[in-house]
């Protein structure tokens, strides 16, 4: 990473039996009009493990007791710029759901979903989350086509590798 990638993290709220996903419409902002999982930048000094439980809670009211960091999104765009972004699955939630100011959160059946709305690259990558693969996905961007896309699975190892190397001070 240098220093104009722009740092991310996203996560996927399941229920119990992993049937149903939630996502959030965004109000606001990046993405705004699109369905996507919760998250954000990290703050100063702050984990990226962190910054996606605090995302999760402030952005739909819900608690990570455990979540999994299931890959790497590797964006590099000719109008943005580069982007990492850290996707997490969350299995084992409490709280109650709520609307924030940022995210209107509906639950989607994951064997419906359509990706209508969504981030163009979504179709690309969320089956293989989905599965419950782990991975890191490479997409470049001209204006707002994809050029080229890459998406290798990988184990917990090698994705907790790219995780020390983010976890900053
Ligand atoms: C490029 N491909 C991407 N695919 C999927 N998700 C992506 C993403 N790039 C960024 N993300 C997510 O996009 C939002 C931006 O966050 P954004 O609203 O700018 O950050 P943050 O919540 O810190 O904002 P405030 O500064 O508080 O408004 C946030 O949901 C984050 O999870």
């Amino acid at each position: 990473m240098d220093l104009l990638t722009r740092r991310y993290t996203v996560i996927f709220p399941f229920n119990s039996d992993g049937t149903q996903v939630l996502l959030g419409l965004k109000k606001r902002g990046m993405g705004v009009g699109l369905w996507n999982g919760f998250g954000g930048k990290p703050e100063l000094g702050e984990t990226i493990d962190k910054c996606a439980r605090r995302e999760l809670k402030e952005e739909c009211g819900l608690e990570a007791r455990s979540m999994q960091h299931v890959g790497v999104l590797l964006m590099k765009s000719t109008t943005s710029g580069q982007v990492e972004v850290f996707v997490y699955t969350a299995k084992d939630i409490v709280g109650d759901v709520i609307e924030s100011d940022e995210m209107k959160p509906k639950w989607f059946k994951v064997a419906d979903l359509t990706y209508k709305d969504t981030y163009k690259e979504a179709r690309e990558w969320w089956p293989t989350m989905l599965q419950g693969n782990k991975f890191v996905a490479r997409f470049e961007f001209v204006d707002a086509a994809i050029t080229s896309k890459e998406i290798k699975h990988v184990d917990a190892k090698q994705l907790a590798l790219l995780r020390s190397s983010a976890i900053g001070p």
